[in-house]
């Protein structure tokens, strides 16, 4: 297929865009580079720089290259940045996809995979989450990305455009080649392994007092690898509707420390801080629906296998892309 893949340069785009050339497809990755990186395209993906609250940038991008589907993971990403900075969460991540619902009903493309976030449900009512829980965002990025699903709702029952919401817990690990290189980093593993490489003196945890089995935050970690395979198969034609991407394991901010410790062999001394705002308390996965529906069959469940893959990823490239 011919895939225009919005927010391609960017962490979980790179990967998917590797895999999606892996399996054949044509693709046109579509990035401003705000927050992305060149070299993490593909060479054999072609490249067009534009931004998405352009209308005209992605209007004649889709009517130039006529992609069967598009894959949209363009957006400011940071819950605490968008509880500090709200107004350009939704300038860009709404009006963004907006601008990108308007150019696919000019272009006649049919097919949208959209990369929503389980901070759309906010702290949920019962663990592990499926789809049918209610969505609650705690955060405006979460609330950001909820009223993108809801104009993508909106334009599948009218303009026939098939949307599939592909809710990701927490994105980590790395390929050979393509890794995670935010700048500035607020990610917890890989601001924890900068602390292995020594250019973070220690980890700042944000919040002690959660009810947790250890009082910190407890997320689930997902392979990107893994990640980018749903991607793939959720373009399938008669696929819609809202998947949840998680291994449905739930680890606290220190266990995830310790795992680096013991992966790294770096003591990573650790700090206690007041809370982060927006931060839900646990949020794991019910991936039931991705599996059967989806034939989605995550490889790379492991947290000590995806910290490993990040950690050669970032020894093998110390400085991100700036190389
Ligand atoms: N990283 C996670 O754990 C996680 C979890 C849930 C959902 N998501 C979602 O997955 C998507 C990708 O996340 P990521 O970690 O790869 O983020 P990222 O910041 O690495 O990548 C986003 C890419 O989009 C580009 N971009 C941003 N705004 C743009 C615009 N207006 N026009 C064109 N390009 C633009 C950036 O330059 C960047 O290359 C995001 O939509 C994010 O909300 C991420
Ligand atoms: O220096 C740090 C960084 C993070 N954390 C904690 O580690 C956990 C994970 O935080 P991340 O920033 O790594 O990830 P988030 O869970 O905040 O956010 C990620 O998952 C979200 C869904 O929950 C969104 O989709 C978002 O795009 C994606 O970045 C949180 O409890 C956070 O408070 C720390 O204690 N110290």
């Amino acid at each position: 297929m011919k895939i225009l893949v919005a927010g391609g340069a960017g962490y979980i785009g790179s990967v998917t865009t590797q895999m999606l050339c892996d399996a054949g497809h044509d693709v046109v990755v579509f990035d401003n580079l705000e927050r992305g990186h060149q070299p993490a395209v593909d060479p054999r993906a072609k490249f067009m720089q534009g931004d998405l609250r352009y209308k005209e940038d992605i209007k004649s991008a889709l009517l130039a290259e006529r992609p069967e589907a598009v894959i949209h993971f363009a957006a400011y990403i940071e819950v605490g940045e968008s509880m500090v900075d709200p107004m350009p969460f939704f300038e860009n991540n709404v009006s963004g996809s907006l601008n990108l619902m308007t150019a696919m009903v000019a272009s006649g493309c049919k097919k949208l995979i959209f990369s929503s976030t389980c901070a759309t449900y906010g702290t949920p009512d019962r663990i592990p989450m499926d789809e049918t829980l209610p969505q609650k965002p705690e955060s405006v990025y979460g609330e950001s990305k909820l009223l993108c699903e809801k104009i993508f709702q909106w334009g599948e029952k009218i303009h026939g455009i098939e949307c599939v919401f592909l809710r990701y817990f927490n994105a980590c690990g790395a390929t050979e080649q393509y890794g995670e290189a935010h700048n500035p980093e607020s990610h917890l593993i890989p601001l924890v392994l900068q602390v292995a490489q020594g250019t973070r003196e220690k980890i700042f945890i944000f919040g002690e007092d959660y009810e947790t089995r250890d009082g910190t935050c407890v997320r689930d970690y997902i392979h990107i690898k893994d990640l980018a395979q749903a991607h793939i198969l959720a373009l399938k034609p008669g696929i819609a509707g809202a998947f949840n991407l998680g291994n449905g394991d739930g680890y606290t901010v220190k266990e995830v420390i310790d795992v680096c410790r013991k992966v790294t062999g770096h003591a990573i001394p650790a700090e206690m801080q007041p809370r982060r705002a927006g931060d839900c308390t646990a949020l794991v996965a019910d991936a039931t629906k991705a599996k059967t529906v989806l034939g989605w069959d995550p490889q790379h469940a492991d947290l000590s296998e995806i910290v490993e893959s990040a950690w050669n990823w970032h020894r093998a490239h110390p400085n991100g892309y700036e190389d």
